[in-house]
């Protein structure tokens, strides 16, 4: 059986805090949402603000592939003409071939809220979508609050959604507004509705209780044949219900037919494309698609996972476009760190595997993190196996900050390195101390090393990590950097944070140089006129 997807993270996601989407990034999304296979796209709601009004002039110019783009809007005023309802004027004005109406299904909402009877609110929701049809719209009707008002009052929530299927609606989306419902009752009002009304009904949830997914999923169980959600879940308090998740767990749970056969194998795309566009960050441990869904750290996890993955994963990671990792930590044990040294055939050298464990344990215990610090971690191998050779040596650097009140402060850091029997010193001002450091260290490295010009420091996070100490407390700092093919860690630790900066900087930058001589050839580039690995 086929589920519709709808999405309206344009619309609904757009009403998370923090969330704006400019014209271009909504009709990117727009594109990506009809590529990656979504059903219907919500685009926004004309009468609200004119970029949105401009989206639907602007969407007209986009060829989509299947998905049809829809506009939103509410019904219309207390005893207004249709005819004359700015809010419909501009629904339909909008052009898109399918309309979505919101009306009030909670008795409390229309004499509190909209202070009108209950009986205007039934016409104002009958005319509503008959007027929408008549104008040869499809109509989807969203029956706001609908699990509020069945608890409240059902003969009336009931009345509304017939209104709605009188006036011609082809789905009846009810909403869990406050996201406040239990499954079992979602399940039991789908099943209801589903009894009473001849048309096609939808599920839209809000997660203020955690359960949007849950209850989606539920309402599809009970006869749903429609759902709407976001993606990532973003939206108004709490947000949406994610349709990442319910994606995934109607296609690969259920075996429900949703999408386009290859949609499944983009999920992880789309979710980090939208986090993206909306400028957030990536929630980690987000199910299916985050980077720590199929991350395993606890030794005696990746044991049983180097035997045989199902051992600790429900789906293989792949089927969601997502990856395996493997992390280093004070938990780890042989097997973690036989995996991830697995490039340099260390499997027969037990003592070997367990000082590197040891010492992974022991930096741990100092303040070191090597999850996301792979780069550091490497290094640490290398040194262990007796692989190491240095690029270069470090002599000394020196950084220094001045600041008057006439101007703001700058920073100048100094580095003196030897590279074979050269000596480079070198002076850089930058930002701040890090990128100073940096900008230094890279002018006297990069004539002897010209690809160090590929890559950048993209991320820098510190971390006092034994807090009690006061100033004497320790600080971690993990540097992020990137080429044109990788992404790396470094980490540092001291109780100087420009001594920790400089230990991350300083692996980045051997990686990078390792990394390379790696890929092209052992030894290319080294002073040393080649190194072991
Ligand atoms: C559950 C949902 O998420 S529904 C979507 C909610 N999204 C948004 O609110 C974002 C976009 N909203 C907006 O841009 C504005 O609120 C607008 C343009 C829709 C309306 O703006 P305004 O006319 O200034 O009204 P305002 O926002 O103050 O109040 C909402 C009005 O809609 C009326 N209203 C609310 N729901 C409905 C409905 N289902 N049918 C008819 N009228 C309704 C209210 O009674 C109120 O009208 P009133 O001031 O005449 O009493
Ligand atoms: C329609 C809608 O967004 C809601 O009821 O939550």
């Amino acid at each position: 059986m086929r589920i519709v997807i709808y999405d309206t993270t344009l619309r609904d996601g757009s009403q998370g805090e923090g969330v704006n989407f400019s014209l271009q990034d909504k009709l990117l999304l727009t594109r990506r949402l009809d590529e990656f296979g979504i059903d219907y796209i919500e685009g926004g709601y004309p009468l609200s603000n004119p970029k949105d009004a401009e989206y639907f002039q602007a969407v007209q110019e986009l060829t989509l592939r299947h998905a049809r783009v829809v506009a939103f809007g509410m019904t219309r005023k207390k005893h207004t003409a249709v005819e004359d309802d700015t809010g419909l004027r501009a629904l339909l004005g909008a052009g898109t071939a399918v309309v979505t109406l919101v009306g009030k299904t909670w008795d409390y909402h229309v004499t509190h809220v909209l202070g009108t009877t209950l009986d205007e609110n039934l016409r104002m929701i009958e005319d509503s979508v008959r007027y929408c049809r008549r104008q040869g719209r499809e109509v989807f009707y969203d029956a706001e609050h609908f699990f509020d008002g069945w608890k409240a009052n059902p003969d009336y929530a009931l009345k509304t959604v017939q209104a709605a299927a009188e006036g011609g609606a082809s789905t009846i989306i009810l909403c869990d507004t406050n996201g406040g419902t239990m499954p079992e009752m979602i399940a039991e009002a789908v099943a209801a509705v589903r009894r009473a009304l001849p048309c096609a009904i939808g599920i839209h949830c809000h997660n203020d209780c955690d359960l949007a997914v849950a209850n989606s999923l539920a309402a599809v169980r009970a006869g749903a044949t429609q759902v709407q959600g976001t993606i990532n879940g973003l939206g108004e308090r709490c947000g949406n219900a994610d349709l990442i998740s319910i994606i995934a767990n109607l296609a690969l749970k259920y075996g429900y037919e949703v999408l386009q056969p290859s949609s499944l194998q983009r999920l992880t795309e789309i979710s980090r494309y939208v986090y993206e566009l909306a400028n957030m960050n990536f929630r980690s441990n987000q199910p299916f698609v985050g980077s720590s869904a199929f991350a395993h750290k606890g030794g005696m996890h990746t044991h049983a996972v180097n035997r045989d993955p199902a051992t600790y994963e429900h789906i293989r990671p792949e089927m969601v476009g997502n990856e395996r990792r493997i992390l280093v930590s004070e938990l780890s044990g042989h097997s973690t760190i036989l995996t991830k040294t697995m490039k340099y055939r260390l499997h027969h050298d037990k003592a070997l595997l367990t000082q590197i464990l040891n010492q992974v344990q022991d930096l741990e215990n100092a303040g070191y993190e090597f999850e996301a610090a792979e780069a550091s971690f490497d290094l640490l191998v290398k040194k262990a196996a007796g692989l190491y050779r240095p690029w270069f040596e470090r002599l000394a650097y020196r950084v220094n900050i001045e600041h008057d009140s006439e101007r703001a402060p700058v920073t100048e850091a100094t580095v003196k390195v030897r590279i074979g029997d050269q000596i480079a010193h070198t002076v850089s001002e930058g930002d701040g101390p890090v990128n100073a450091l940096d900008g230094a260290l890279r002018k006297a490295l990069t004539p002897a090393y010209p690809r160090l010009q590929e890559m950048q420091l993209v991320d820098y996070k510190v971390r006092v990590v034994n807090a009690r100490e006061g100033t004497a407390a320790r600080v971690r700092v993990v540097i992020e950097s990137r080429d044109a093919t990788d992404v790396w860690g470094t980490v540092g630790v001291s109780e100087n944070i420009i001594e920790a900066s400089w230990l991350a900087l300083v692996d980045s930058i051997e990686y990078k140089l390792f990394k390379d001589s790696e890929t092209e050839g052992a030894g290319r580039d080294h002073p040393a006129g080649g190194s072991d690995v």
